[in-house]
């Protein structure tokens, strides 16, 4: 029997430092997100990052925690039990990193007789911190502990029409009555690195966007170039101007060079520029979380502000929006049809 198996990243069990130290130990001790050999990450991670960082972290998620729990969490929750009420099979939802394991969601699946499982990472692009990392742990765990269990997987959807509609007619609703000089799509950044990594050609990518318009397998495996393209056709579904969109990467850890223009510095520049009422997307992510409702929604604000900014609105992720999940329930019923990661 086929069953849904839907991934997000995860987030601490509480928001002090004594839950966030154990979830950015096992976040940032991923080797698909800090991807330096084991001796040199634990000194990163261990001896450096997490002697300060849990403290801070927690503080930051602490300003956006909900009653019912972390907003990535909840909100999965929402967009997962929607799901399960407009197909025929059953859902499960884990997370990458934290207490609700892959393996949790798997057992949960096996109890109810699947051994055919649709993975569904929810990431729309493909990196190997976010969506690689996900498959490959997920099959790892089948290997392991379900060795019976067939997995198939939904490739990174940036560009499938069915999800630039939606995206595009959520902006559309949330910018009704906003007068805005300039949209930023702001997408979760990643170590320049990565994308050479991730090029199977390994000389495809220029990572300046001169190599996108190319056509190239590169661009399967090339966060950028999906975030790119993303914008690109949302765009053009709305119609927006050229000279009021821009691209910009957010959240990033110090040393290495990163996905750039930096979203923070963009924030100070647009005012300077007299783009003085701003529109932020975030499209990188589903569910709103610490990196959209901290990040941009509080601190983008008043860094925008700060500089000189007059109006600024957050535009929500998906979250549990209807058709959404209506999109992602279409989806499921018709795997037959629907594309599927090639293994
Ligand atoms: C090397 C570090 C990191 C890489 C690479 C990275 C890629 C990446 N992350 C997401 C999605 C999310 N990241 C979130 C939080 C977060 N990310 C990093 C580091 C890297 N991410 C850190 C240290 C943190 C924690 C924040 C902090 O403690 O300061 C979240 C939010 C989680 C939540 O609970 O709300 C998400 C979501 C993607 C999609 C991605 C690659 C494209
Ligand atoms: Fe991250
Ligand atoms: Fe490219």
């Amino acid at each position: 029997m086929k069953g849904v198996l839907m991934v997000n990243l995860g987030s601490p069990e509480s928001p002090t430092a004594k839950d966030v130290k154990p979830y950015l130990d096992e976040f940032l001790m991923d080797e698909r997100v800090i991807d330096v050999p084991n001796i040199l990450r634990n000194i990163i991670v261990r001896g450096i990052i997490l002697q300060t960082r849990p403290k801070k972290s927690a503080e930051a998620y602490a300003k956006i925690w909900w009653d019912e729990g972390s907003p990535l969490v909840v909100i999965s929750e929402r967009f997962a039990k929607k799901v399960s009420t407009q197909i025929q099979m059953p859902v499960a939802l884990g997370m990458r990193y934290g207490k609700m394991s892959i393996k949790k969601a798997m057992q949960e699946l096996k109890d109810k007789g699947v051994d055919d499982v649709i993975l569904v990472p929810l990431y729309p692009h493909y990196a190997m911190s976010s969506f690689e990392t996900v498959v490959v742990k997920t099959m790892e765990v089948k290997d392991e502990f379900f060795p019976e269990m067939k997995i198939t997987t939904l490739p990174a959807f940036y560009k499938n029409e069915d999800y630039i509609k939606v995206l595009s007619e959520s902006i559309a609703k949330h910018l009704e009555g906003f007068e805005y000089d300039h949209i930023l799509f702001s997408y979760h950044g990643i170590p320049e690195r990565h994308i050479r990594k991730s090029d199977p050609t390994k000389f495809h990518c220029k990572i300046d966007g001169s190599c996108c318009q190319t056509n190239s397998v590169a661009h399967n495996t090339c966060y950028r170039h999906q975030c790119y393209d993303t914008t690109e056709r949302v765009k053009k579904y709305l119609g927006l101007p050229e000279d009021k969109v821009s691209v910009s990467f957010q959240s990033r850890l110090p040393n290495d060079p990163w996905l750039k223009p930096y979203t923070d510095f963009e924030f100070e520049r647009f005012p300077k520029e007299g783009k003085k009422r701003l529109a932020v997307i975030t499209p990188a992510f589903v569910s709103d979380c610490l990196e959209t409702l901290e990040e941009i929604a509080m601190e983008g604000k008043e860094q925008f502000q700060e500089a000189g900014g007059d109006t600024y609105k957050h535009i929500p992720c998906l979250n549990d929006d209807d058709s959404w999940v209506s999109v992602m329930a279409e989806w499921l019923n018709n795997w037959e049809k629907t594309e599927k990661l090639p293994v």
